[in-house]
């Protein structure tokens, strides 16, 4: 499978720009050597502009999942929508939107664990359900939002439910690159799957974010690595045997002791 991971910088508070971006990118992206999926930042329409939210969130996920339906449509492609900041009941939420070929929307996740360092808990709403496990074009695939990959325990859960891929969507400052990269690295080792993050660029209130968005094979070996700070596309490519084969190398989920922890 053949993924693009588009590591971009996003126009603060301007949703409309940042999906005429976004379409522009599309477009050029699936004229060269089309993808299976896309693969976009995390709150990518507006960035983190916390106190305009409550004015320019989508409601409901809309008009952006319009967007990005047609766009699946259009192209034919699977896109894993980053995410984007909606209101539902009130609430604001930072929600990840997963499309397939046909237009059809398989998940809808609310980022869990929302980002002291950023001032999230003030602004939104945390989510309290998992990420499902989707399938695209027969690739088991889930996808968590940014500080969500602090937590050993979803992305585990995620693979006992059958992810043989984890998408990162990000906006993960500069600060802390190291643990950016380390992180991905082991929870690639630990699940025994692949991880892409598409991570974005570009500087907001001060922060400089880290880019160095990244795919990571099964055994943790980085296959690419985005620059820091230039927006760039980053093609992938996954292989399901490779998942199978270190799984049956070096079979940690067989040895697993759930009874005991
Ligand atoms: N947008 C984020 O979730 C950033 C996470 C972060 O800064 C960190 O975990 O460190």
């Amino acid at each position: 499978m053949k993924w693009a991971l588009c590591q971009i910088d996003i126009v603060p508070g301007d949703p409309e720009a940042n999906r005429k971006r976004v379409a522009e990118y599309v477009h050029n992206v699936m004229q060269q050597d089309g993808p299976d999926v896309i693969v976009l930042p995390e709150m990518w329409t507006t960035a983190y502009t916390l106190p305009e939210l409550k004015t320019i969130a989508d409601m409901n996920s809309e008009p952006t999942k319009g967007f990005l339906i047609d766009l699946a449509k259009t192209y034919h492609v699977n896109i894993i929508g980053g995410s984007i900041a909606t209101i539902k009941e009130e609430q604001v939420y930072n929600t990840a939107l997963t499309i397939n070929r046909e237009g059809n929307v398989l998940d809808e996740y609310d980022k869990i664990h929302l980002v002291p360092m950023l001032d999230e808990p003030d602004y939104l709403t945390g989510g309290g359900k998992l990420p499902r496990v989707v399938n695209l074009d027969g690739v088991n695939v889930a996808t968590i939002i940014c500080y969500d990959l602090r937590f050993p325990e979803i992305t585990r859960q995620l693979a006992l439910n059958g992810a043989d891929v984890l998408c990162v969507v990000a906006e993960w400052p500069d600060a802390r690159s190291n643990h950016w990269q380390q992180l991905q690295i082991a929870r690639a080792i630990e699940n025994q799957y692949y991880v892409l993050s598409a991570n974005r660029v570009g500087q907001y209130n001060n922060i400089e974010f880290a880019g160095r968005s990244m795919a990571i094979d099964p055994l943790g070996d980085i296959l690419l690595e985005g620059d820091a700070s230039k927006e760039s596309i980053l093609r992938a490519t996954t292989n399901m045997s490779v998942v199978k084969q270190i799984r049956q190398q070096i079979p940690v989920f067989e040895s697993r002791a759930p009874d005991v922890y």
